[in-house]
């Protein structure tokens, strides 16, 4: 039986965004009104010197505040990296980990992406764990392995539906204007559900499948119907606030 998931539709900023960029969330904010926030839960991740001013700017809002990444340690000798209990004191309530573009920048494996998933679980964030097949991964036809390995990887034997968020990511359709068919999201959602599903029983019946990669205002509505995608991860179109409001009209007013 497909049970009801509030869907989330939250938006990774990436390294875009000075002071000015919190005019957006205020913005976001207008747009954002009681009917709505009941319907759909939304996230907005700015680069981590916005974190504390625009959790400041989104208090009574509704929009969780949340970082890109965070370090798998609660302190200690690592210069330049943050950790999630720092992102929870500036205010967030949520962390991407293991983003594509941390895995190919930073060479975070899936153990490491594990490590801080069940970092920001410890800081009570809620962990939007990312995976993804490459094109040549794709191309080869093994994508339904490379995200079952990823998952079965990166993801907190503790996982359930309240802390943890998938996030799917073709890694060839993140920033590209390029999209897979709504039968390939299918296909692939339906395959990580089916995986939830064996691993965390009832929970995983429920954790949010987000997809991400391109997903724009025009193209929203038909990928939010696609079945298992309970959300989007937004990256360019989350920058603008007409933009990441009209993604979020693509959930249709039911
Ligand atoms: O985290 C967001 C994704 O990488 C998607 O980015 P994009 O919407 O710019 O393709």
């Amino acid at each position: 039986m497909t049970q009801a998931i509030k869907p989330l539709i939250a938006g990774n900023w990436k390294m875009n965004g000075l002071k000015s960029a919190l005019a957006e969330i205020g913005a976001v904010a207008n747009g954002y009104d009681g009917a709505l926030r009941h319907r759909v839960d939304l996230a907005i991740c700015p680069p981590a010197t916005l974190v504390f001013p625009a959790a400041a700017a989104a208090i009574g809002s509704g929009i969780m505040i949340g970082g890109q990444d965070c370090h798998a340690n609660a302190s200690g000798a690592h210069t330049g990296d943050i950790a999630a209990e720092m992102l929870f004191d500036a205010g967030a309530g949520c962390v991407i980990v293991g983003h594509s573009e941390r895995r190919a920048d930073h060479g975070e494996s899936d153990g490491v992406v594990r490590a801080k998933a069940e970092a920001a679980l410890r800081a009570g964030l809620l962990a939007i764990v990312c995976v993804g097949e490459t094109l040549e991964e794709r191309d080869r036809g093994v994508t339904l392995d490379i995200v079952g390995t990823q998952l079965a990887g990166s993801l907190p034997d503790t996982s359930t539906a309240a802390t943890v968020v998938i996030a799917y990511e073709p890694v060839w359709a993140i920033g590209t204007g390029r999209t897979p068919t709504t039968e390939d999201v299918a296909k692939v959602h339906g395959f990580i559900r089916e995986t939830l599903e064996k691993r965390f029983g009832g929970e995983g019946a429920v954790m949010r499948i987000l997809y991400g990669g391109s997903v724009k205002p025009g193209n929203a509505a038909e990928l939010l119907a696609v079945p298992h995608v309970n959300g989007a991860l937004v990256g360019g179109a989350s920058l603008k606030a007409a933009d990441f409001l009209g993604i979020v009209a693509g959930l249709g007013g039911a």
